[in-house]
């Protein structure tokens, strides 16, 4: 196992030695120090929050779990001072490729345009991940990691909930203004607030196969229908750092978990497949997938994110990277409820914007294991129609669902301003920024994703000079381009990507997505979309 250095001790917090009625008081607890949890932390840590970060275990979860991460995951990760560390170590693709039996039905490129800082994916054990946030929670002493810390009650308040904490020396008991619960696909919080899961549990069966191996096959994304390796059923290839491939081949529903888990039944699978047993298991695990969500994200005090929240199937990799979505989606608002900047209301965005992010998450990923294990005989002859039509015609490949792949919600939200000009293009109002290259005005190449971090990651007016620069309000960051001092679009690139002419500006939340934008600003379009971007009216 290439997993190392990631057993953590536990410690004990004066907070335990408190004895009596009056807990210690925190502004934020976390629970769960998994992907979603800790980078949660580390941006409220960025922002100046101090945070409780809770987890039952001392270890970081073992297999390589959730592998895929996208553009948007490295962008928010960049911004949290890993992303280059997550890169530097991850393999990068774009290319995905579709087959049906021996037949290469279509393949696709997530990212054929030159010009951004990320890739569209790269493919890193989600044990590395965490590994490298836990050294990056390390550097924040605003945040205090509390390994075997086991949340065992929790008491809604109206200004705070009262949690009750297990540890290997007893509980103890704490308050806090804002529990975040990142505790995972069995949440322990979600039953403590008695909230129901709403959604569909699929009976297939998946087997993980993550084996060791030297092998020259590109890095890009296969996908199986009906493989001559694995008859009647689906099959999926993945590379991973380490010379790790990560395997996933459909099963019969009624398989035996236990039996198909054991290494001598799973070997001659997989032999099969590379038509050579020259491999060593590094993880093999077999699951079922539910797509579901809970009604709400919000309980009061107590607020969702990821698994925790909404789960769905690991085809279209939109599980662990919609958690991190969450996480920064939270973060800023969180951050300025805390600061008395914007009222609580603000959060209720985010489980309008987020709730429905998992409904399209759910809605795609249910379609896709439709598609890949059809269940009814309606869906099967539906299937083995558009496969063969597949075969002949573009519009037959564009019915294909071999798994698609996670991508930013746009966000139809009470937080965005409409637009008022004309646009022919560029990212909408609730659409995330989009990169593009620019230079410094010393000439030093970036992105405007450098940019965004460099203007700290705030509300940021992008404008394009025409000469004037508009008035910015207080506290909001500006990224010019063009004009004296500003960033030059050498390739023009940037204002394509914004269908940009001088004088057009759009209005960056603090998670980088857009809530509004204007062909010519003025100081008071700028302040009433702020206002409205800030939950302020
Ligand atoms: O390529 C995909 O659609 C997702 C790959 C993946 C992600 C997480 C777990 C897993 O078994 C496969």
């Amino acid at each position: 196992m290439a997993q190392t250095n990631t057993q953590f001790g536990y410690r004990r917090h004066p907070d335990q030695d408190r004895a009596g009625p009056n807990p210690a008081e925190h502004a934020v607890v976390v629970v769960g120090a998994g992907p979603v949890g800790l980078s949660l932390a580390i941006d409220l840590a960025q922002r100046g929050q101090s945070v409780v970060l809770l987890d039952d275990a001392d270890r970081i979860g073992e297999g390589s779990r959730a592998i895929c991460f996208s553009k948007r995951s490295l962008e928010f990760w960049d911004r949290l001072g890993i992303g280059q560390r997550m890169v530097d170590k991850g393999v990068v693709w774009s290319v995905g490729k579709i087959f049906h039996g021996e037949q290469l039905l279509y393949q696709f490129n997530l990212l054929p345009e030159q010009g951004h800082k990320r890739p569209a994916f790269i493919n890193l054990q989600q044990f590395y991940a965490e590994a490298y946030l836990v050294d990056r929670v390390g550097e924040l002493p605003a945040i205090d990691l509390r390994w075997r810390n086991k949340v065992t009650g929790l008491d809604p308040r109206n200004d705070h909930v009262a949690l009750t904490i297990q540890t290997p020396d007893g509980p103890y008991r704490l308050n806090a203004q804002y529990v975040i619960a990142c505790d995972g696909a069995r949440s322990s919080l979600r039953q403590m607030v008695g909230a129901e899961f709403e959604g569909q549990v699929f009976e297939d069966q998946f087997l993980i196969a993550d084996v060791k191996m030297t092998a020259a096959f590109p890095t890009e994304r296969w996908f199986w229908f009906d493989p001559p390796f694995h008859a009647g059923r689906s099959a999926l290839l993945h590379k991973q750092p380490d010379d790790i491939w990560r395997i996933d081949l459909q099963l019969n529903r009624f398989a035996d978990p236990a039996v198909e888990k054991l290494p001598e039944n799973v070997r001659p699978r997989i032999a099969r497949m590379l038509g050579h047993d020259k491999f060593d298991f590094e993880w093999i695990s077999l699951y079922k997938f539910q797509c579901r969500r809970m009604n709400k994200f919000i309980h009061g005090r107590v607020i969702f994110a990821g698994d925790a929240a909404h789960q769905v199937s690991p085809f279209g990799a939109r599980g662990a990277n919609s958690g991190l979505e969450d996480a920064e989606n939270i973060a800023w608002k969180l951050d300025r409820v805390l600061r008395g900047t914007s009222p609580e209301a603000l959060l209720e965005s985010y489980h309008t914007e987020r709730s429905a992010a998992a409904d399209e998450n759910i809605r795609e990923s249910t379609r896709s294991t439709d598609f890949m294990a059809p269940v009814t005989a309606q869906e099967a002859r539906l299937r083995k129609a558009v496969l063969s039509l597949a075969k002949e015609s573009e519009f037959g490949k564009r019915m294909v669902n071999g798994g698609r792949l996670s991508t930013p919600s746009i966000y139809a939200t009470p937080l965005s301003t409409a637009d008022g000009d004309s646009w022919r293009g560029g990212p909408q109002p609730g659409a995330s920024m989009q990169d593009a290259p620019v230079a410094a005005a010393n000439g030093e190449p970036m992105f405007l994703t450098d940019a965004f971090i460099k203007s700290g990651t705030r509300f940021t007016l992008l404008e394009f000079g025409n000469g004037a620069a508009a008035e910015i309000p207080e506290g909001v960051g500006v990224i010019r381009i063009g004009g004296d001092g500003g960033l030059t679009d050498a390739a023009g690139l940037a204002a394509a990507r914004y269908d940009a002419e001088p004088g057009s500006a759009y209005l960056l939340r603090p998670d980088g997505y857009v809530a509004a934008r204007f062909r010519k600003p003025s100081r008071s379009a700028v302040d009433a979309a702020l206002s409205r971007a800030s939950g302020l009216n």
